[in-house]
């Protein structure tokens, strides 16, 4: 075997992995600027704060490998990342929180990292196959600015990726942000919307707003350019402060606070099935055989559904579904609301109509009773292990054990 066959072999075993992790993860956005220094970061750790605190689980990705700053934000400098096999483990930030940044990797933090290209092409890759994420309601993606490798790798290789582009008001940034717009274009990149920070200064003693940097130049671009304005945040000293401080949202103003909250009310409101908040409520579907995973999921004889709220399991019943016909277990699991399902293997029909359905699948799920996947589920330490079904028939939807490692130690 030549060194350029084993080189695209291993390129194709992290792409499997790649998509295994990335088939667990609801939304993926990367944060984008056309320039340095207007607040990209600051936004993207807000998006990841706000998000988790509303109960979502949310992954927080830096890539930004020049500049790194997440780790900063969030009070994370010097920290090093440990790896348990071949397992990166994400910081836990909080218990819907997970992060992991370049710094990490670094043995001291102040390091320029002088790296070409495909070295940084390969760390943003590793870091999505290689890292211990578990399932995840947003994965946050700080992307350095400019349209270069970063945004690239991740336009390319996070399937279903989405932008959110930050700009401050002045002309001179307004021009790099068409930039940015025209790089989602080109790379067929969905903009989920635009973010004008540094928009005015409220001050606090007197409450009169002053356009510092003027405003408005980022609602303008969004609506020339035809996509979503999400909002504006102030000029606020508190962000200063909660940055230098390592704690991002700790010294923002309640005005700050406030627009911040607008802008995910509004970035929500753009995404499907995502209006659960603080309520958030899953329903799990499991194959049922002698009350443990049946790993035959068209021709089990009754199924688990579990349903969680706000973490906990608040009911649990046992319903025996339809008799099996191409395409009627599928739909009929997505008719009860289900969310997810867990399964030791799937076909590709069936998970197609479930993915259709926006039901998350997760393969490779062992034999064990409901209640102790449903936890591992909710801990993140299930993990995708492929499609055991993959024989080749592309339209049955029965499954078997695929025999791989499902867990997460
Ligand atoms: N709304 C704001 N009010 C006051 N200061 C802010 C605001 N937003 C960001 N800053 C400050 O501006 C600086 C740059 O912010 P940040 O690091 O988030 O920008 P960036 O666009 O990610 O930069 P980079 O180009 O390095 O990736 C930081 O010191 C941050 O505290």
């Amino acid at each position: 075997m030549s060194c350029n066959t084993n080189t695209d072999q291993k390129f194709e075993e992290q792409s499997q992995k790649i998509n295994q992790f990335l088939k667990q993860v609801d939304h993926k956005i990367v944060v984008m600027s056309g320039k340095g220094g207007v607040g990209k970061s600051t936004v993207a750790t807000n998006l990841a704060v706000f998000l988790s605190s509303q109960g979502y689980q949310v992954g927080l990705l830096d890539v930004d490998v020049h500049g790194p700053s997440i780790a900063g934000l969030l009070g994370l400098t010097g920290l090093k990342l440990n790896a348990i096999g071949e397992q990166i483990q994400p910081y836990l930030y909080s218990d819907h929180l997970k992060v992991v940044t370049i710094q990490g990797l670094l043995e001291n933090p102040d390091d320029p990292l002088i790296w070409r290209g495909p070295v940084k092409i390969g760390i943003i890759r590793q870091f999505l196959s290689d890292v211990n994420w578990g399932p995840l309601d947003f994965l946050i993606i700080d992307s350095p600015p400019g349209t270069g490798d970063e945004p690239l790798t991740v336009a390319q290789t996070v399937t279903g990726c989405q932008a959110v582009i930050v700009t401050t008001p002045q002309e001179i940034a307004l021009a790099d942000v068409r930039k940015s717009i025209q790089f989602c274009q080109k790379v067929n990149m969905p903009v989920l919307g635009l973010i004008e920070n540094m928009s005015g200064f409220v001050c606090p003693a007197c409450g009169s707003r002053h356009e510092i940097f003027k405003s408005g130049g980022g609602e303008k671009t969004a609506s020339d350019w035809n996509i979503p304005f999400l909002g504006r945040l102030p000029i606020d000293p508190g962000v200063v402060t909660a940055g230098d401080a390592g704690q991002a949202i700790n010294s923002l103003t309640s005005h700050t606070k406030e627009e911040m909250q607008h802008i995910v009310d509004q970035m929500l409101q753009k995404l499907p099935n995502k209006q659960k908040g603080v309520d958030s409520t899953m329903k799990i579907a499991i194959p049922l055989a002698g009350g443990k995973l049946c790993t035959h999921f068209g021709h089990c004889e009754q199924f688990a559904i579990v349903t969680v709220k706000n973490g906990n399991i608040a009911k649990q019943e046992t319903l025996t579904p339809p008799p099996h016909a191409p395409g009627v277990i599928p739909n009929w699991i997505a008719d009860q609301g289900c969310t997810d399902i867990l399964v030791g293997g799937m076909g590709e029909a069936a998970q197609a109509i479930l993915q259709e359905r926006s039901v998350k699948v997760l393969c490779g799920a062992p034999s064990d009773t409901p209640e102790n996947l449903v936890a591992l589920y909710l801990r993140g330490e299930l993990v995708d292990a492929g499609n055991a079904c993959d024989h080749g028939h592309d339209d049955h939807d029965h499954g078997h054990g695929c025999g791989k490692t499902p867990f997460r130690h």
